[in-house]
């Protein structure tokens, strides 16, 4: 039976990265859907980006909304520091079943609770269940549509504090416009683009990264 494109991303962590080592994780995957076949991870140019953010940030509290096969996932985990937590939603159980063995593999179990569900219902469980304050850092690459909506609604949940940083992948392609306009419009955000390249192509693409003012 034909394999998924998530099953051979898993086949080719496991062939070629080193358990525990989650950077051998990372560059499996890049040079997998660099050279073999295409996968939407946020990739190594705008990894590079969002490590910068994560290391700038250092934070104990993250939530990464999209793990798909959880590249990001472990790329954020690997440069928290020792008590930080990442929560990730999936909404795919297939995607879910192959990122918690990506997870696995890196060694990072610990740090990281992937949950799977749909963010607009999760986002309000947050606190009561996952015992959440706020968060720290939020990485959105998820549903391009849900940017805005899954925003606004962990303001109103109160997961947002003064000097929250949100970091969006995908501004211009796909690209998440009702999004990008209104951080770059509200007074109670402070936006800053980073322009890059859609992954593993010289198609433009970029982060938006979005500190909350209160
Ligand atoms: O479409 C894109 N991403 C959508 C990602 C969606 C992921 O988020 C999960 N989710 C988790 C929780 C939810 O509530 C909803 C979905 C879905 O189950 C999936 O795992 C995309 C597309 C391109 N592209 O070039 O076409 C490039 C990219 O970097 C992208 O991120
Ligand atoms: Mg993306």
């Amino acid at each position: 039976t034909q394999s998924t494109r998530p099953q051979r991303i898993l086949g080719a962590v496991q062939q070629n990265a080193t358990r525990g080592d989650p950077r051998s994780v990372v560059r499996a995957i890049d040079q997998y859907c660099r050279n073999q076949e295409w996968a939407m991870n946020v990739g190594d140019e705008k990894g590079c980006i969002l490590d910068s953010v994560v290391s700038e940030v250092n934070p104990a509290t993250v939530l990464e909304l999209g793990t798909y096969c959880g590249y990001s996932t472990v790329r954020i985990a690997s440069l928290l520091p020792p008590h930080a937590k990442l929560i990730t939603l999936e909404f795919n159980p297939e995607f879910a079943v192959i990122a918690r063995q990506v997870i696995a593999w890196a060694g990072l179990e610990d740090k990281i609770q992937l949950v799977e569900g749909a963010s607009g219902d999760l986002i309000p469980k947050m606190k009561e269940q996952f015992g959440v304050e706020t968060f720290d850092l939020v990485f959105l690459d998820h549903w391009k549509d849900r940017y805005l909506p899954d925003t606004k609604l962990m303001e109103e949940c109160g997961l947002l504090r003064k000097g929250s940083v949100l970091l969006a992948d995908n501004v211009i392609c796909p690209g998440t416009p009702e999004y990008l306009e209104f951080v770059r419009s509200s007074p109670r955000y402070e936006s800053q683009y980073f322009k890059s390249h859609l992954e593993y192509t010289k198609v433009e693409d970029g982060l938006e990264k979005s500190v909350f003012l209160g």
